[in-house]
């Protein structure tokens, strides 16, 4: 058993506010892309990576993977995540499983990919995420109008694994009944089948505005690999 995984690199860092794809980003002399792919060439349940790039930055991409060999292709993206990761899927060869990760999300744990790819060979579908600090309310536009139950609400991060047959399906369908979707599992949802959870933790971030840069500078400091 092993995994292929898919990670999104294609977009165009717009909250970011820097006017460039914020995957390149380096911190600490290490791009956010490099640090991302890096995760799953250390890991040996990992058979492949696949990326979605810009068109225009493929060959920046190409150049900055250079040293990972497990990075197998790397393919046009599309307008929206759910886009790329479908040009993608449609492109690796088929495997036992899935695993679908934000290009943007250097800091998912071992542990954590262990824990996903251990979950994914008895669930079809399985997510990380964790647990909500703050209070979440529904609003329209300024007006409350209802406070959520924090016990029943999980801040989703990646990696998300699948089954590889089911997260086509569920791609397949999305694109045929129109779903615009934030996340993979919402498709597999789509299709009425169960979703299981594993706990992720709070250093998981995705890097989307700039104080996550802050934030991602301590992480590192905090791992002792600043030089
Ligand atoms: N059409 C898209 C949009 C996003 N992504 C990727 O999906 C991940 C999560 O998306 P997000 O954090 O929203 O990145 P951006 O779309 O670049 O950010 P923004 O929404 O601020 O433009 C990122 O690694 C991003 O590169 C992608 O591959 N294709
Ligand atoms: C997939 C995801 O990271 C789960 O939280 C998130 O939905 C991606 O959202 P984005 O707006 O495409 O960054």
């Amino acid at each position: 058993m092993s995994y292929i995984a898919i990670i999104p690199a294609a977009g165009l860092g717009s909250r970011m506010g820097y006017g460039k794809n914020k995957v390149f980003i380096e911190l600490d002399g290490k791009s956010i892309i490099e640090r991302t792919v890096a995760l799953f060439e250390e890991d040996p349940n990992c058979t492949g990576i696949y990326l979605a790039v810009r068109e225009d930055e493929t060959a920046l991409m190409e150049e900055k993977l250079s040293a990972y060999p497990k990075v197998k292709g790397v393919f046009a993206g599309g307008r929206e995540r759910q886009d790329s990761i479908y040009n993608v899927l449609k492109k690796i060869p088929e495997s036992d499983h899935v695993f679908i990760h934000d290009g943007a999300r250097p800091f998912a744990s071992r542990k954590l990919l262990n824990e996903v790819y251990k979950a994914v060979i008895t669930h079809k579908a399985v997510i990380c995420g964790v647990k909500v600090k703050d209070t979440i309310k529904r609003v329209d536009g300024a007006t409350v109008t209802e406070t959520l139950e924090r016990e029943e609400l999980l801040i989703t991060h990646t990696p998300q694994a699948f089954d590889y047959r089911l997260i086509m399906k569920a791609h397949e369908n999305a694109r045929r009944e129109g779903l615009a979707v934030t996340d993979d599992s919402s498709m597999v949802e789509a299709l009425g089948e169960s979703v299981y959870i594993v706990e992720s933790d709070y250093n998981n971030i995705k890097i989307t505005t700039r104080e996550d840069l802050v934030i991602a500078e301590s992480i590192i400091a905090g791992r002792g690999e600043s030089k």
